[in-house]
């Protein structure tokens, strides 16, 4: 009889009942409804973002881990093993609830006013409405602090005067599908989040074509020229830089889990592969070599969940820390790429290929890397933390 990588440590026993119905039900969902079309979506970057938004929202994964105004108010762990099943689907699939729940409309029940969290995040809930979040810039993506993106007051000194929004976001994930963009920029008492409904005039979002990773993922640039929003457009409790970083804390949570699920599919399908192809006379996995490679990832593999659900159960009890997020993102995504990569080798030719999801898991990973704070980025936090210097700049 043979054993799965993460049954080898009995990681299910960690999670709860309800927890493990709910990302059952996930699995079954990736399985039956996604993993037959990836390729394709990702082959055509073609994904059909609104659909699978409305059946998001019918599972309840939109926003599931906040409370009230129609979200599932689960568990963190419960989003978190979430985001697992969906990774073993595919990153952008994956990047559209992170995105949604963690970014977007975070932002609006973290930071927002009781008028705006009534008129958005219902509808986000349901995926009636998708929402993107616009902080990076052409030129300020690890140093966000430094955007030019700028919010001007049009009748300073008068409590209802108009914001007036101008400046460009790059790399923004779902930014020409959304209905509602959370934008940060720079104003006179530093940065502050808007609540950009997109057909504002002046509002544009252009597709960035051409990715070689998250192709099954929509990536935009927002340019905003002159964007006229009402004094309640602002998100009220967001000051300074503090208000994205909160939310990115929350998206970078849910890759500690996703790119485990990335992982796991690696190896899952290389387990299989090698079970089957036989080379030299013999079966590939019967060869030691083969046998070392598979263990080695098996163990980072399990040794990533047992981190993943430790930070679950900080972030379920209140007292999780930034931090310790970064471990997660730093460590798990570094090692999920590693095991794409690796298992790759074990398919050979047949490994660069779209029938199986190696090259693609190992493609997104590189975007993975990238967002939610760079590996390096989490370095420097973590080496702060450490000797409270910052190495910054
Ligand atoms: C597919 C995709 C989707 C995305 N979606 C969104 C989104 O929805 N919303 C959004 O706002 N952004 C989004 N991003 C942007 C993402 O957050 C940025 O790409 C990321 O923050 C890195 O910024 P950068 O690409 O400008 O790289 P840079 O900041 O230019 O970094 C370049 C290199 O320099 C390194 N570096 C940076 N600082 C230091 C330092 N102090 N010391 C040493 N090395 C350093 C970095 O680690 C990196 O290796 C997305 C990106 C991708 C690829």
């Amino acid at each position: 009889m043979t054993r799965t990588p993460l049954s080898l440590l009995d990681t299910d026993s960690l999670i709860g009942d309800d927890d493990r119905a709910m990302r059952d039900t996930v699995r079954s969902f990736v399985e039956e409804r996604l993993k037959p079309e990836i390729a394709g979506w990702y082959e055509n970057a073609d994904v059909p973002v609104r659909d699978l938004a409305l059946e998001f929202g019918k599972l309840g994964l939109l926003g599931m881990h906040l409370e009230g105004y129609g979200c599932a108010g689960t568990s963190a762990t419960a989003y978190g093993l979430a985001c697992l099943e969906l990774e073993a689907g595919d990153s952008g699939l994956r990047s559209i609830v992170s995105v949604q729940g963690s970014l977007a409309m975070y932002a609006i029940w973290k930071h927002g006013s009781d008028a705006q969290k009534d008129e958005w995040l219902p509808r986000m809930a349901t995926g009636e409405a998708i929402g993107c979040f616009g902080l990076t810039e052409p030129d300020f993506g690890s140093n966000p602090g430094g955007m030019r993106t700028r919010a001007r007051l049009d009748a300073p000194g008068n409590p209802q005067s108009d914001w007036v929004l101008t400046g460009n976001k790059m790399w923004i994930t779902n930014g020409t599908v959304a209905d509602v963009a959370v934008v940060w920029a720079r104003a006179e008492d530093g940065v502050r989040g808007f609540v950009v409904p997109t057909d504002t005039p002046g509002f544009t979002a252009t597709e960035i074509k051409h990715k070689m990773s998250l192709r099954a993922s929509v990536t935009a640039e927002l340019s905003l020229d002159e964007v006229r929003l009402p004094a309640s457009a602002m998100l009220p409790e967001a000051r300074g830089l503090s208000g994205p970083l909160s939310c990115l804390t929350e998206a970078r949570f849910g890759i500690v889990f996703g790119s485990l699920g990335a992982a796991r599919d690696c190896l899952e399908t290389t387990i299989a592969y090698a079970a089957e192809r036989e080379i030299f006379d013999r079966r590939l996995s019967s060869y030691q070599l083969t046998q070392a490679k598979l263990a080695d990832m098996s163990v980072e593999l399990g040794k990533g969940m047992l981190l993943a659900l430790h930070l679950g159960r900080l972030k379920d009890e209140g007292r999780l820390p930034a931090e310790a997020v970064s471990i997660g993102k730093l460590n798990n995504t570094r090692e999920a790429i590693a095991i794409a990569r690796e298992c790759r080798t074990i398919l050979g030719a047949a490994g660069i290929t779209l029938e199986y999801p190696l090259m693609r898991h190992a493609n997104n990973l590189e975007s993975v890397l990238t967002y939610e704070g760079t590996s390096e980025v989490h370095q420097l936090v973590i080496g702060q933390a450490l000797t409270g210097e910052s190495a910054f700049r």
